[in-house]
């Protein structure tokens, strides 16, 4: 066909699509939802603003921008044509037996093959609540006792570190450093072996650039998920590329079963569920699959081995680093609170209620005031800042007063939820931990209606499986590095700035270190 001919089909193309567009909007159902303009006709104003890295806040805005005369919130605020945020953490969308499955902007969290799945972006929800029954005793409370050797470890490197760092008057980035330690330690609890960052003190092999740089891939391609097979084929063969960075993690993921299947074979350990392997470390999360795996009653294959490791590594990193980072920056912008964490420590120490060294996690249940600075920590500042997109059934459904056809996509972002004053109270954006204590003085009630709107670890049928695992490190790190270290923000006049790529990650959280004159 002739060039210019070729033109003018791709313009009739486009001014055809816009008109489909317009008409669509225009007769919609649903065209009374406010938000922006262009978000009536296209997923590209929600895309900018997830592009930007700062989608929190344009969602923060818009449900404050349309809210009505006496409510702190509009209750639901269009993203984009059939994209809709809402307030409230609805039962039909999020609970427990909702069929409202995760919609395609998970998509771009998995290999594009169908066969390919994985946990957290499994759409299929019947193979989701199959797998997550399998393997939620992995990440029950009661077998946290079997991980907690390998936080102890990682911790203990982590306070020589600070030691070290303590001993320069440089700025060191926080946030780094508790990406370091929440690698390692997710490595150990999974494989039984640290990456080796908090060693060196940096990124080994590409790990962590290999996740970082997926992040913005991932985020970005699910709002147009039909793309993401044609972009992954492309994308998986430029290294630096998101889509490169999936497959080095895989990659390390599988070489690890294997290594791991041979030495069992050596230790002839198949089967045998052992608390302490010969070389002395405690049973970690790859054994417990294998011995899964090793068991026929349990149904479990290979390929979920591998997948469930390999979600560890990607769910369990920077979320940890990022709520770490949380709780630390408003503890040193809160010198109030800080204090009275240290005042918790010590007491507890001079008591005898916990050792001098570290906090073990028995210990840590009863820090009523640690428990509420990490709560509020994770309140202000969620790791995940995007909305938990799941899709309208057929026949629709009314949510939050309207009433949406099916195949919308709705969700609640937690950031939302967090700075919501209508639930929070005129304090919402201030670090408070005590609001924790006094709700639950105030009973349980009071507690239960302030955790309905507390959304860190997601919600329902799909709240975070690794919570627990998350808790145990963060209650264990926190009381040690604050009872020995001081911290100085490079810029304590102003606020940090972050990233929002699913994960809202500080950029520069830079702290000078002091070892504590006094300890406890
Ligand atoms: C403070 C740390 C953490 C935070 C803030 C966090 C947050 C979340 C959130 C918000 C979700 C739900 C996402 C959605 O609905 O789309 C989720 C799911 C998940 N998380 Fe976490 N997470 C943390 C730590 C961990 C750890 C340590 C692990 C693994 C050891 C983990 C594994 C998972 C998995 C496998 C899912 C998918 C669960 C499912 O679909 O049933 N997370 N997490």
């Amino acid at each position: 066909m002739h060039p210019i001919l070729l033109l003018y089909a791709a313009i009739a193309l486009v001014v055809a699509r816009a008109l489909y567009a317009v008409l669509v909007a225009a007769l919609s159902p649903t065209r009374h939802i406010p938000g922006p303009f262009l978000a009536r006709f296209t997923r590209l104003w929600y895309f900018y603003s997830v592009w930007k890295g700062q989608a929190e806040k344009d969602n923060i805005r818009l449900h404050r921008k349309y809210a009505k005369h006496g409510q702190f919130y509009a209750p639901i605020v269009r993203l984009g044509p059939n994209m809709y945020s809402i307030i409230e953490p609805d039962k039909q969308v999020y609970g427990v037996g909702s069929k409202m499955r995760k919609s395609d902007w998970y998509e771009g969290w998995k290999h594009p093959s169908p066969d390919r799945w994985t946990m957290f972006p499994d759409r299929d929800i019947k193979r989701h609540n199959d797998t997550r029954k399998k393997f939620q005793n992995l990440y029950a409370l009661s077998t946290l006792k079997s991980y907690e050797q390998y936080v102890d470890d990682c911790a203990n490197i982590f306070q020589d570190k600070l030691g070290e760092l303590a001993s320069s008057d440089e700025y060191v980035d926080m946030a780094h450093w508790f990406q370091v330690y929440a690698f390692d330690v997710i490595g150990a609890i999974t494989y039984s072996k640290r990456f080796g960052f908090l060693d060196q003190g940096k990124d080994v092999d590409g790990i962590m650039q290999a996740l970082d740089s997926n992040m913005p891939y991932s985020t970005l391609v699910g709002i147009y998920a039909w793309l993401h097979p044609y972009l992954y084929e492309v994308l998986q063969r430029i290294p630096g590329s998101g889509a490169a960075g999936r497959q080095k993690l895989m990659n390390f993921t599988q070489m690890n079963k294997e290594t791991r299947e041979a030495q069992r074979r050596t230790w002839d350990l198949e089967g045998k569920g052992v608390e302490e392997k010969p070389d002395g470390t405690p049973e970690d999360f790859l054994d417990k699959l294998l011995d899964m795996k090793d068991d026929p009653q349990k149904g479990v294959t290979d390929y979920h081995c591998f997948i469930m490791g390999l979600s560890n590594i990607i769910a369990g990193s920077d979320t940890t680093a990022v709520s770490l980072s949380s709780v630390l920056y408003y503890l040193i912008k809160t010198p109030r609170a800080m204090q009275k964490l240290r005042e918790e420590i010590g007491w507890r120490t001079e008591q005898g209620l916990c050792e001098a060294d570290r906090v073990s996690f028995q210990d840590s249940q009863e820090m009523k005031y640690l428990q509420a600075c990490i709560k509020e920590g994770l309140r202000l500042h969620a790791a995940v800042g995007l909305p938990l997109w799941r899709v309208v059934n057929e026949g629709g459904a009314e949510i939050c007063g309207e009433f949406l056809p099916a195949g919308s996509e709705v969700g609640i972002n937690g950031w939302v939820a967090h700075y919501n004053q209508d639930v929070w109270g005129p304090d919402a954006d201030e670090f408070r931990p005590e609001r924790w204590i006094e709700a639950e003085e105030e009973g349980r009630d009071k507690l239960r209606y302030l955790e309905t709107y507390y959304l860190p670890f997601g919600l329902g049928s799909r709240t975070c499986i690794g919570r627990h695992i998350s808790y145990l490190e963060m209650t264990k790190l926190v009381p040690q590095i604050v009872r020995k270290f001081d911290f100085e923000l490079q810029r304590p006049d102003s606020e940090w700035s972050c990233k929002n790529y699913w994960f809202v990650k500080p950029a520069d959280f830079h702290v000078r270190v002091k070892r504590l004159e006094k300890q406890e």
